[in-house]
């Protein structure tokens, strides 16, 4: 059998333009697993009003950090896949779960070069609903359709693989190693607390409440919540980080329903009120930096703690093409390689 690997982003737009922003955001939020409300409230509540005010907003957003050789999103992990490619023999394919780059186009490239088995790698440290799960179920209809002699494993989410905590860690620790700062915040994107009862295989365990995510439990294997307090606690751990010196917070919520909290926006200012002069930010649920990281934190965060008092705001970038990152990555492929259930 002859193996390769594919990496799957989430996408952006083709352009920030507002036509593309549209066309974008109407695949992305009409993912069933993304707004998971049925279809004709999906598309009443996308078609309807999101996309009439959104994509305008959003290619404003997407203009301020677009690259001359496109998306960062895209471009980050354009790189990521060359340089993994450096440390592997293996062929690796680069796939977006939306826009042009889709998971088909990836499957066939593999397939092209005479692949039958296949290393699926969902690039997102955390299991969430709206992330890996749509990743997984949409290669799999693909492989059912198109591919139906290709078999496919896939990576697990990696939250807590010592390998990988030491990684962000040492990256974390790299970027702040000149810097002052009274708080190190853990920025992860949000997911609405539906999507995490959703997703617990208990039925029951995730309450969302004080301690639920530090109980230990089988649902955490696909709680989103618990996964990104893991990554703070065991960062934190490594580091050495004193109580009180960091926290766990959630960014990026979209509509009106209870998203994981403490927002982002909403801690950045407390802080700031607090009296905190120079504070870090990090941003785990990201491999590769994009708007949510360059736009929403790095600029309009800054701007936030400005605000209220703040100083210093140092943003770490995300892991990209860091080369700790890069040997990791190939380990985990060259391993599954040898023997895919160690992985
Ligand atoms: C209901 C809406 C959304 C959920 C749930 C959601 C989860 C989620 N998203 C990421 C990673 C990224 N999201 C990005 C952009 C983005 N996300 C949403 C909405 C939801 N995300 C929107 C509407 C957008 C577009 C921008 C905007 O209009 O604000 C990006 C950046 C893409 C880029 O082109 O740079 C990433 C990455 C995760 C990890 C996640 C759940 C864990
Ligand atoms: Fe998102
Ligand atoms: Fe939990």
């Amino acid at each position: 059998m002859k193996k390769g690997v594919l990496l799957v982003n989430l996408g952006s737009p083709e352009s920030p333009e507002p036509k593309d922003v549209k066309k974008y955001l109407g695949e992305f939020l009409m993912d069933e697993r993304v707004i998971d409300v049925p279809l004709w409230a999906r598309t009443l509540l996308v078609k309807g009003i999101i996309l009439n005010t959104r994509p305008k907003q959003s290619a404003k957003a997407y203009k301020k950090i677009w690259w001359e050789e496109g998306s960062p999103l895209i471009v980050l992990s354009e790189q990521l896949q060359d340089q993994v490619q450096n440390h592997t023999e293996l062929p690796i394919a680069l796939a977006m779960r939306y826009g042009s780059m889709t998971i088909k186009k990836g499957l066939q490239e593999l397939v092209d070069k005479g692949v039958d088995e296949v290393f699926l790698i969902p690039l997102y440290p955390q299991f969430a609903m709206a992330t890996t799960e749509t990743i997984l179920v949409l290669a799999e209809e693909v492989r059912q359709a198109d591919f139906p002699n290709l078999k496919i494993d896939s990576l697990p989410a990696f939250y807590n693989k010592p390998d990988y905590i030491k990684v962000l860690a040492e990256s974390v620790k790299g970027h702040l190693q000149d810097k002052d700062y009274e708080h190190l915040l853990f920025s992860y994107h949000g997911v609405p607390e539906r999507h995490i009862r959703k997703s617990d295989i208990t039925n029951g365990h995730c309450k969302i409440d004080g301690s639920c995510c530090e109980t230990a439990s089988k649902a955490h294997e696909f709680c989103y919540r618990h996964q990104c307090k893991e990554v703070t606690r065991l960062v934190g751990e490594y580091l050495g980080l004193e109580e009180n010196t960091f926290s766990t917070s959630f960014q990026s919520r979209l509509g009106f329903d209870p998203w994981l909290q403490p927002y982002t926006d909403r801690t950045i200012e407390r802080l700031g009120k607090k009296g905190i002069k120079k504070m870090a930010i990090v941003t785990p649920a990201f491999v590769s930096d994009c708007l949510e990281t360059l736009e929403e934190i790095a600029m309009e965060g800054e701007e936030i703690f400005h605000e209220v008092g703040g100083k210093e705001f140092t943003t770490i970038p995300c892991l990209n093409t860091d080369s700790n990152w890069v040997k990791l990555l190939a380990e985990w492929i060259n391993k599954w390689a040898e023997t895919p259930a160690k992985v």
